[in-house]
């Protein structure tokens, strides 16, 4: 089938600033890891064709026994150093397809909502990522010394999934591994050579990484009747 989306999700952190005994991703939510919420989201959208992973080479047996009890989840294969350099090792394992999400296994209440409004603008523009406005005062500031104050009209919080046509986001990815250039999400790699637009998300959207956020995310998930 024609313009379905292949989801790259990033599995192969440590999940240092968790400061739990292992992988955070692996930790309980309820009866599931933070990974399986975050798997059964795209494992249920119509539109995603297959899932990838990157996991840690410790983990990747045990991510690829994980994977039988999804139907959609292709390729298991091990991540980087860097949360860029997994997803690029990805990316260069799969078969082109249309369009790429990528999606970070630490967020998984993002929502069908969210999915959808992605596939519909990257078909549009190619280059798509969810996002929020900020809600607080943004200030730059060098040495504990205030620089100026942002304009908070102009300012959104950058969340995944990130959906990019495949060829776009592989040559962004190439361009990225040829000039050592380090980004802190995919679109700042993809911005290098096209426009990125925004899709406005939602709060619930988080990353879990620090231990305060499983408080946040048991309250989501009861906010959500789970
Ligand atoms: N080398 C890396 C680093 C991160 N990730 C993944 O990228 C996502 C977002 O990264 P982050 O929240 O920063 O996770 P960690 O790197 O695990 O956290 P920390 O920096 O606290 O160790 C996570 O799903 C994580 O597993 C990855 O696949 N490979
Ligand atoms: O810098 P960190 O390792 O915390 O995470 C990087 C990315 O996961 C993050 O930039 C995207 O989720 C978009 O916000």
């Amino acid at each position: 089938m024609t313009n379905m989306y292949d989801v790259i999700i990033p599995a192969a952190g440590m999940g240092k600033r968790m400061q739990a005994d292992k992988n955070k991703i692996l930790l309980q939510l309820h009866s599931k890891s933070i990974l399986e919420h975050t798997l059964e989201t795209f494992q249920s959208d119509d539109n995603c064709r297959a899932i990838h992973l990157a996991a840690q080479k410790d983990e990747l047996e045990m991510l690829k026994a994980m994977s039988k009890a999804y139907n959609k989840i292709e390729v298991v294969t091990v991540g980087g150093s860097e949360r860029q350099y997994s997803i690029y090792n990805v990316l260069k394992a799969i078969q082109p397809c249309d369009y790429v999400f990528i999606h970070d296994a630490a967020r998984p209440f993002v929502t069908p909502e969210t999915l959808y409004k992605l596939y519909t603008k990257v078909q549009q523009y190619k280059s798509v990522v969810a996002a929020v406005k900020v809600k607080d005062t943004v200030k730059r500031v060098i040495d504990f010394q205030v620089e100026e104050t942002l304009n908070r009209e102009e300012l959104w919080q950058i969340q995944t999934p990130q959906a990019f046509s495949y060829h776009l986001l592989l040559e962004a990815y190439n361009k990225a591994n040829e000039d050592d250039f380090l980004g802190t999400d995919d679109a700042s790699l993809v911005e290098r050579l096209y426009p990125v637009n925004i899709v406005e998300s939602d709060y619930d959207n988080i990353k879990i990484t620090t231990p305060e956020d499983m408080f946040f995310a048991e309250a989501i998930l009861k906010k959500r009747g789970i």
